[in-house]
């Protein structure tokens, strides 16, 4: 909008927004008339100006003035413009931060950074005399000269100034000072903070120190969006740049040195390395930030291609590119979640310096509970599991009677659509993770429940995965985040402090959380709309942003800082640890009590989400599924130390006192001494049978990898069946059960994995050296372990009648539990009437009843989409294929037939199974 089209009193209100005193408006205005343009034109270049802060302002109303409106307590403003090439020498950051000087001091009258930017025509270079605050600020900077030293002494008091008034904060965290001071001393930063911790004002400080650009590298458009928002309340100007910015102004504005900070996705950097380059010259860049930087790496989550190709920052805004430039733009990289591993990788790709600076802090969050719930994940499960969310935000009117109604409504549904009737299993337990979630539109209700979905969010409603390699995944309507004036009073948050002494957690162990936000984090966009529906249902606000439950898939929420989130509830496997605790990370960052809860299928193994990946990628990602997994599994560590740990903190013999570990304690250890010996034991001998071995304890052959025979690897399911066979006192004990066992015997170094593949968790276990010994010791000695996730979950369902498909799997093999079960379906069949059930058609249709022999069975498994390595599997006798058909494709139970009489299965021929 041009500003001739203004009133007077509009120019003035609008001028006096932009920081200029009232008196030189009402004076321009006689002279020029009522358009900003003309009006600031003319108090810039030929009159006096005054203003009564040190507002940067930028205003979409004025199309070619952002400008920062430089305060010296009515002192004649100190102009320098640009030659007319508009290219200057660009100073270097201390130019910015004069010497102290005694007679400023005396008068301790503000004097703040000045540069105005016209259309980029005429740039008045920063000029800066800072007030001294007396209090002295502690801190280091690389000096190389007295007067720099009293420049060093400067710059933090004047980011003080600053952090006061944008900010509201008294003073710069510790990492937050190394990091400046490392940006201050021209040197390359790589910063690795606590997600919540502030790392936004390392790279955010530079652009109000030196009146310069700062650009930021960000990968998200909400995580963009959601910054420059907050920068305008703090009066900074910012503006984000990338397919998601609707005003096509805003770029060439952003090149032209209008706002003093520049958030871009790495895409869109890459298309405009030469107006940068220009605008380096020009207004001058201070630095560029390389946020959420793990993305760089492909062995970190999150990978971003692109932000490889950022090395070429380096290249294109250094010294010898630039002519203008003392030094090399400084580049700051940023993130919460990197392994050593990833930090080397950054370092690496992003060619930084080699003499940059690594600030790390610690990446414990004390305030975060931390908990691990086994979950079905299933529509029936959701009851139990959202049971506390539905009673804090459900509306009042759902009294108890309606939520029984409603309830048994939803298990209508629940059985009509997810379970055939009385089925002993769960369909939920024979499905894929991530694959076969869908509702089943037959039913009315459920119908209802999906048409709401579509009215809540219809373009999110694909089964895909959501992994915002797309910048166009936000639609993010605020082109220009104009700044505005930092509000006078601020909140001062409730922080919880680091416990000086665990007994002083005790107070908030069980607590319960405030009532605030709450992010449900699941893998598809499909059952966001699922479990928003059902939350929906009871009355609580859920999907919207501004609800009280925001369901979302990961795609929301890296950096995105809302203060008060008070629950993270990860509904199914995370990916990686380093995106679990990113996204536990949107949690307390105003400091108070938050909880950070996994609900998953402890029963179930977690598989990867479809993405594209190299062979080493694909290894790496199942490492860091893998790490995840164990640490669902987990019983006896505190979590908090097992998530810093993963970054490469020490946690010492710290604890967090607030996890459910620490808050439980682990459970009771147990002796597994027979348990672990029969395992190995049995391992150990196949082995030896593979090798043609006469002793099973020679290791000698184990080690050596030339000779091993690929291709006659047993499987863990293997060894199970062979220790079923040979020891009936373990044929209740669940696969589950021996799962654990594995986990714990191969992080103790006694089995690993046999195959080139890597697997979540171990599938062909070979005996270590480790191993071999303990075996052969095994008489002398103990093995107390305590007994993880899974394993309790074996043991807690084997005393319930086959609660779930894998207990009633593990059931069959007993001959009394097979009679009596038997006996208990036929009750049911002839004193129920029951809806003829509906085939499942996964299988059954392939498998033809009269299949009689081993070959056959083979085939028809294989034709019924079982893998041939199951098959292969099932391979071991006649016999004992038919049991497996029983138990895995129990709706093949046709391809044997019943002889009542008898009570007991048998073949079609009338032989015993
Ligand atoms: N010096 C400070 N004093 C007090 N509060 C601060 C300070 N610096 C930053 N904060 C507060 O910390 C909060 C988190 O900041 P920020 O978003 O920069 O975190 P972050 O480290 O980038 O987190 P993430 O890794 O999740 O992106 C902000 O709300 C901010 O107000
Ligand atoms: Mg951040």
């Amino acid at each position: 909008m041009d500003g001739n089209k203004f009133s007077s009193d509009q120019v003035i209100a609008e001028m006096l927004e932009m920081g200029f005193e009232h008196s030189s408006i009402v004076e321009a205005i006689k002279v020029v008339g009522p358009s900003i343009t003309s009006v600031v034109d003319h108090i810039l270049n030929g009159a006096s100006v005054g203003s009564r802060t040190n507002c940067e302002a930028s205003s979409s109303t004025s199309t070619a003035i952002n400008s920062k409106i430089h305060a010296n307590n009515g002192e004649v403003l100190k102009k320098r413009t640009f030659r007319s090439s508009g290219q200057v020498r660009q100073s270097r950051i201390l130019d910015h931060f004069q010497p102290t000087n005694d007679k400023v001091k005396e008068s301790k009258k503000s004097h703040v950074a000045v540069d105005a930017v016209r259309n980029g025509e005429e740039h008045k270079e920063p000029f800066s005399q800072v007030v001294v605050d007396p209090c002295v600020m502690s801190g280091s900077v690389v000096v190389d000269s007295e007067d720099d030293l009293d420049i060093a002494y400067d710059w933090e008091k004047k980011a003080h100034i600053i952090l006061q008034k944008h900010f509201g904060f008294s003073s710069l965290k510790s990492f937050q000072k190394k990091a400046l001071n490392a940006w201050f001393a021209h040197k390359d930063c790589l910063v690795l903070a606590a997600t919540g911790s502030g790392k936004s004002l390392c790279f955010q400080l530079p652009a109000l120190l030196t009146g310069k650009v700062v650009v930021v590298i960000s990968p998200l458009i909400s995580l963009m969006h959601d910054q420059c928002l907050k920068l305008a309340r703090h009066g900074i100007s910012a503006c984000f740049l990338g397919s998601g910015q609707p005003d096509n102004t805003v770029e060439q504005k952003a090149m032209r040195g209008m706002y003093s900070i520049i958030y871009v996705c790495p895409e869109t950097i890459l298309r405009l390395i030469i107006p940068l380059q220009e605008l380096a010259e020009s207004r001058g860049i201070a630095l560029f930030a390389i946020d959420e930087v793990h993305c760089v790496s492909k062995w970190g989550h999150d990978f971003r291609p692109d932000y490889r190709r950022l090395s070429m920052l380096r290249e294109k805004f250094n010294t010898s590119k630039l002519k203008s430039l003392k030094f090399d733009i400084p580049l700051m990289a940023l993130t919460a979640t990197a392994t050593k591993k990833v930090r080397e990788d950054i370092l690496k790709s992003l060619c930084l310096s080699k003499d940059t600076n690594v600030v790390l802090t610690s990446f414990f969050r004390s305030n975060l509970r931390f908990t691990v719930k086994h979950s079905r994940k299933s529509l029936a499960s959701y009851d139990k599991d959202f049971h506390e969310l539905i009673e804090i935000y459900g509306r009042k009117q759902y009294t108890d009677e309606n939520k029984r109604d409603i309830m048994s409504k939803d298990s209508d549904n629940v059985s009509n659509s997810d379970t055939d009737g009385d089925s002993p299993y769960d369909k939920d337990d024979n499905q894929d993770d991530y694959a076969d979630r869908d509702i089943n539109v037959a039913d009315s209700g459920t119908r209802e429940n999906i048409r709401k979905g579509k009215e809540l969010s219809v373009e999110f409603l694909e089964n895909d995965i959501d992994d915002f390699q797309s910048v166009d995944d936000w639609d993010v309507t605020c082109g220009e985040f104009c700044a505005q004036p930092p509000p006078n009073e601020w909140e001062s948050s409730e922080i919880i402090d680091p416990p000086k002494k665990p007994g002083g957690r005790l107070r908030i162990l069980k607590e319960p959380v405030q009532k605030g936000p709450t992010i449900i984090y699941v893998p598809t966009r499909k059952e966001t709309v699922k479990i928003a529906n059902y939350l929906c249902k009871f009355g609580v606000k859920a999907a919207a942003y501004n609800a009280g439950v925001v369901v979302a898939t990961i795609a929301f929420g890296m950096g995105i800082d809302k203060p008060n989130v008070r629950r993270i509830i990860h509904y199914g496997w995370p990916q990686s640890l380093e995106a679990y605790y990113q996204e536990a990370g949107r949690a307390g960052r105003d400091g108070k009590l938050a909880d950070c809860i996994l609900y998953t299928n402890l029963a179930r193994i977690p598989s990867l989400l479809p993405s594209s990946r190299s062979e080493d990628q694909t290894k790496q990602a199942y490492i860091m599924l893998s790490d995840c997994f164990r640490y669902g599994m987990n019983t006896s560590c505190c979590r908090a130390k097992i998530l810093v740990e993963y970054f490469g903190e020490d946690f010492g013999c710290q604890k967090c006192q607030l996890c459910d570990v620490c808050v439980d304690g682990p459970p009771e250890s147990q002796n597994l001494k027979e348990e672990a010996s029969i395992l190995l034991q049995t391992i150990a001998a196949e082995y030896a049978r593979s090798y043609s071995m006469d002793d099973p304890y020679d290791d000698s052959i184990y080690f050596d990898s030339e000779n091993r025979r690929f291709g006659e690897r047993s499987s863990l399911k293997m060894f199970v069946g062979k220790i079923n066979e040979q020891s009936p006192k373990f044929l209740t004990t669940a696969i589950l059960w021996w799962r654990g066992l594995a986990r714990i015997l191969e992080v103790k170094g006694y089995i690993r994995e046999g195959d080139e593949k890597t697997h979540v968790l171990i599938k062909y276990p070979e005996p270590t050296k480790l191993g071999l010994e303990f075996v052969k010791s095994v008489t002398e000695q103990d093995f107390y372990v305590y007994p993880e996730a899974d394993m309790l979950l074996a043991k807690e369902t084997a005393n319930k009648p086959y609660s779930s498909f894998s207990e009633w799997k593990k059931g069959w093999a007993d001959p009394e539990i097979r009679r009596q079960r038997l006996e208990q379906r036929q009750i049911k069949k002839t004193t129920k009437f029951r809806k003829p059930r509906k085939k499942r058609k996964r299988n059954a249709d392939k498998v033809q009843p009269d299949l009689r022999t081993s070959r056959e069975l083979l085939e028809a498994l294989a034709g019924a989409r079982a893998t041939m390595n199951q098959a292969l599997e099932f391979a071991v006798d006649f016999r004992r294929i038919q049991f497996q058909i029983i138990t895995s494709f129990p709706d093949e139970i046709n391809v044997l037939h019943l002889d009542n009489s008898k009570q007991t299965p048998t073949n079609r021929d009338g032989g015993l199974v």
